[in-house]
């Protein structure tokens, strides 16, 4: 099954469009994990088990991962999720993007190592330097837009050409040109509205990625009222700090399932 298709389907069985972000930081761990030599994958294996049943996606981010040297946990923990929540697509956070020959490297660290079903990538060198990513027509390749973070507006609102900025130019490259196996989204964040409402009205139907609820505190409403498809879908809304860190106590597998549900809710009230 394809990534869009798998996607589609947990959007309905789940109802539920959160994407639980998965950016462990072993000083925010519970105390029960301190000396724990496996805490990277022990405590976010927790956080999926307890959240699987609100999540439409997962999305370890994997300078997470990589600067504690736990790309192993990362394997196992991709490993896992396939197996104890068949369905549920794990969209891997890496953002790259380089020439093609090292770009084939790229796709294949993602898509044979790691497993993921999608992953996200920086269109700044190109499409050659995404083709190899497109090229895996089964495989999701979630393409950064409009970013959430607050320098997003230096490079990514310059006005390029026909007096419109550069990310709605490469809205319109990735909707016109680039998708042409169907397994394109973007990445465009909750904390611009007005961008979301325009990259949606160029791209038709295809999936966001939305980060920037919770901690970088976007607002719900907004994203959804602006950015759903006609059905009140189309969105991969996610949050990891908000979720993951629910609580730093031993109900925090608890409680990070009743972040995950409540984002599910607010959502779900304003589709
Ligand atoms: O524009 C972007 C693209 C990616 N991210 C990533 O999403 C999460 C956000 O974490 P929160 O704790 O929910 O703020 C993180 O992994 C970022 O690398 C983003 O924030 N904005």
């Amino acid at each position: 099954m394809t990534f869009i298709t798998s996607l589609k389907q947990r959007w309905t069985q789940a109802d539920s469009l959160v994407c639980v972000g998965l950016d462990p930081e072993p000083a925010k761990f519970p105390a029960r994990f301190k000396g724990d030599p496996d805490s990277v994958f022990n405590f976010c294996r927790a956080i999926v088990d307890a959240t699987a049943q609100y999540a439409c996606a997962f999305k370890p981010q994997i300078a997470h991962f990589a600067a504690l040297g736990a790309e192993d946990a990362l394997q196992r923990l991709v490993a896992h999720i396939h197996v104890a929540h068949p369905g549920i697509p794990v969209i891997l956070d890496s953002k790259r993007g380089d020439i093609g020959s090292t770009a084939q490297h790229y796709a294949s660290e993602a898509f044979d190592r790691y497993a993921a079903d999608a992953v996200t990538a920086n269109p700044y060198l190109g499409r050659d330097s995404l083709q190899p990513f497109l090229d895996r027509a089964d495989r999701g390749v979630v393409i950064l837009c409009r970013t959430s973070n607050p320098g997003a507006a230096d490079l990514q609102d310059l006005v390029v050409a026909d007096g419109r900025p550069l990310y709605q130019h490469v809205a319109e490259k990735v909707a016109r040109e680039w998708d042409s196996h169907g397994n394109c989204a973007l990445v465009v964040g909750a904390t611009w509205p007005q961008q979301l409402r325009e990259v949606r009205a160029i791209v038709g139907d295809m999936p966001f990625l939305v980060p920037g609820v919770g901690a970088q505190g976007g607002d719900v409403e907004a994203v959804v009222s602006n950015a759903r498809t006609a059905d009140g879908t189309g969105l991969m809304v996610s949050s990891s700090r908000a979720i993951l860190y629910a609580s730093s106590g031993d109900d925090f597998a608890d409680a990070s399932a009743h972040a995950a549900r409540e984002l599910r809710d607010e959502i779900n009230r304003h589709r």
